[in-house]
């Protein structure tokens, strides 16, 4: 399978000639091939997080590359980038960011709302995801009014409506007990089989000793990161 991202040198140095500048990545050479899954790991304030916004537009690196399906998006306009968020990626948070006082079905719909898709479609595609994600029947329910784990497959279903090729999660078992936790793996195995690249950051030995699931192992320390055989 085709690269699908390559970071060359790739370096984020926060608050720049200030006081307080910080460099949280330093030389960073991550790569992926279509269809595979990753895994990262590090202690707190490693670079994790910083790495997973710049590779999925979040934010611009302060010099180095990035090539994504060929393209280098390091320098590319704001909007090119927020094309490539909403068009590329699902991205699955540790603290789920959803719109707790909206239903389950609209927090699913929202990162369609900028695009041109029709209503009907909308809708089909919602219904589609939540029954996968046994959810059909709450679909009118307040985020509010759900259990953590419930809420954890709500955050996934809005990270798979845009149909993305790459899903981004930033620790996404971090509260989840053991049983959501086998959950998710289920999930993540199922996307991988359908052909997505997967990138996850975590801590937890249960996501990061899935040899099956894992293609590639990563490590970071201090802003830097190292390719190993296993974690
Ligand atoms: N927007 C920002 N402004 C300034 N410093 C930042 C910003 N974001 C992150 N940092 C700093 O950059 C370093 C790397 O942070 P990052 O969040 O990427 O690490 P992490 O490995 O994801 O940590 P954690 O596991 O705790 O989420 C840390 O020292 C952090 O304080």
């Amino acid at each position: 399978m085709p690269t699908l991202i390559e970071t060359k040198d790739l370096c984020k140095i926060y608050n720049r000639h200030k006081p307080d500048e910080l460099q949280a990545l330093s030389d960073v050479a991550f790569s992926i091939d279509q269809g595979q899954v990753a895994v990262l790991k590090g202690p707190s304030g490693s670079g994790k997080t910083s790495l997973l916004s710049l590779i999925g537009c979040m934010a611009r690196p302060t010099s180095g590359s990035i090539r994504l399906a060929d393209k280098d998006v390091a320098k590319l306009p704001e909007r090119f980038l927020a094309e490539l968020r909403r068009d590329l990626f699902g991205f699955i948070f540790q603290q789920f960011n959803l719109m707790r006082e909206l239903s389950l079905f609209d927090n699913i719909l929202l990162p369609l709302y900028p695009t041109e898709i029709s209503g009907k479609e909308m809708k089909s595609r919602a219904d589609e995801i939540l029954r996968q994600l046994e959810l059909g029947d709450r679909k009118q329910q307040k985020v509010k009014q759900l259990s953590g784990g419930e809420q954890q497959r709500v955050a996934i279903a809005r990270a798979l409506i845009n149909q993305p090729e790459i899903i981004i999660a930033d620790e996404p078992t971090a509260h989840l007990d053991r049983a959501l936790t086998e959950e998710l793996l289920t999930i993540l195995a199922r996307l991988k089989q359908n052909g997505k690249t997967i990138i996850i950051a975590t801590h937890d030995p249960a996501i990061y000793q899935q040899q099956e699931l894992i293609d590639r192992s990563y490590l970071m320390h201090d802003g830097n990161l190292l390719e190993v055989e296993r974690l």
